[in-house]
């Protein structure tokens, strides 16, 4: 918890949008991690904080009470989650999508910012790409006042997502998750969960650096930059960088290329 306040408290310096907690199936602790540091992001540090809600292991009386636990916190914006499923472990029963939650929570807190998750390169589950943008048009139209997307790492699948997203109404904005890669070990763990297409470039550098963590770090990051200067440059609406708590990276990124900024999202984690 002490890592993860310095980490905040040096991502504050750089003035993001929103700072944004996230939160996993597997703990269910969320009440006493994603709450209480997305108070600390939003109270003491004064940026907006996003709570992330994966809710496919919740009922609806303790999504009710986490509501109103963020209400006191004076936080009203939450990336609403169905979240991972664990194999082993069944769901409960009221919120089986995330289009479910984000109607609850539109009911309950008319007045929060809802985000929703979204694929550029489709959910891992899904059958076909038809399926995928119908059931995000349903989250939309349940709610969503953004989508913030799946970490990727060729831009071209997120262009292409988003004239799909236009071709079926959905029009809220699309905020782009990068991650720059800062440790090998970690990145691989998370791109073995989506279906993220690895281009040769890329790929290049992890082979290159498999045993240099050093120039693996420098080459990730110079990657992230020259993504995210192609993603402000054809027009992407936002940037949403997944720190994963290491706020140099952010720092570094902003250092590069901060002045690009200034109508883009900016946050972490
Ligand atoms: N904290 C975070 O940032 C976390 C993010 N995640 C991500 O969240 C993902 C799942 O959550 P969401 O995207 O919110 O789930 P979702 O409910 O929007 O979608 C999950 C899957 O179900 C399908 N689907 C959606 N609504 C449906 C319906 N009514 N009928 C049939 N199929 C439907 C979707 O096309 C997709 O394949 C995970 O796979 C993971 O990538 C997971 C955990 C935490
Ligand atoms: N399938 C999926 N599940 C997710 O939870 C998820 C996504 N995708 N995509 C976007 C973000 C990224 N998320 C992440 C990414 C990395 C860590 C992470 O660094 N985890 C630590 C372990 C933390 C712990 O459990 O103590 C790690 O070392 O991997 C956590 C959440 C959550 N989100």
């Amino acid at each position: 918890m002490d890592n993860i306040v310095t980490t905040l408290d040096q991502l504050q310096t750089l003035k993001p949008r929103f700072i944004s907690v996230t939160c996993s199936n597997n703990k269910n602790d969320i009440e006493e991690t994603t709450l209480k540091l997305a108070g600390y992001i939003n109270n003491t540090l004064n940026i907006p904080a996003i709570a992330h809600l994966p809710a496919a292991y919740l009922s609806a009386e303790q999504v009710k009470r986490i509501l109103t636990e963020l209400n006191a916190l004076n936080i009203q914006q939450v990336l609403a989650l169905r979240g991972d499923i664990i194999p082993t472990v069944p769901c409960k029963k009221d919120f089986r999508y995330a289009s479910d939650l984000i109607k609850f929570v539109h009911i309950q807190e008319p007045t929060f910012k809802i985000s929703g998750a979204c694929y550029p390169e489709i959910h891992p589950e899904s059958p076909d790409l038809v399926s995928d943008i119908h059931y995000l048009k349903q989250k939309v139209d349940a709610g969503c006042t953004q989508l913030i997307t799946q970490l990727f790492f060729d831009n071209d699948k997120f262009f292409g997502f988003k004239e799909n997203c236009a071709l079926a109404g959905i029009n809220v904005p699309i905020i782009a998750g990068i991650m720059p890669i800062t440790n090998r070990k970690q990145a691989l763990r998370l791109i073995k969960t989506t279906s993220a297409h690895l281009p040769k470039k890329f790929l290049a550098i992890f082979d290159k650096y498999e045993h240099d963590p050093e120039s693996l770090r420098t080459a990730g990051l110079a990657y992230a930059v020259d993504q995210i200067v192609d993603l402000i440059t054809r027009g992407a609406e936002g940037i949403h960088l997944y720190t994963m708590n290491h706020a140099e990276t952010a720092i570094n990124i902003q250092k590069t290329i901060g002045s690009l900024f200034n109508t883009n999202e900016q946050p972490s984690k």
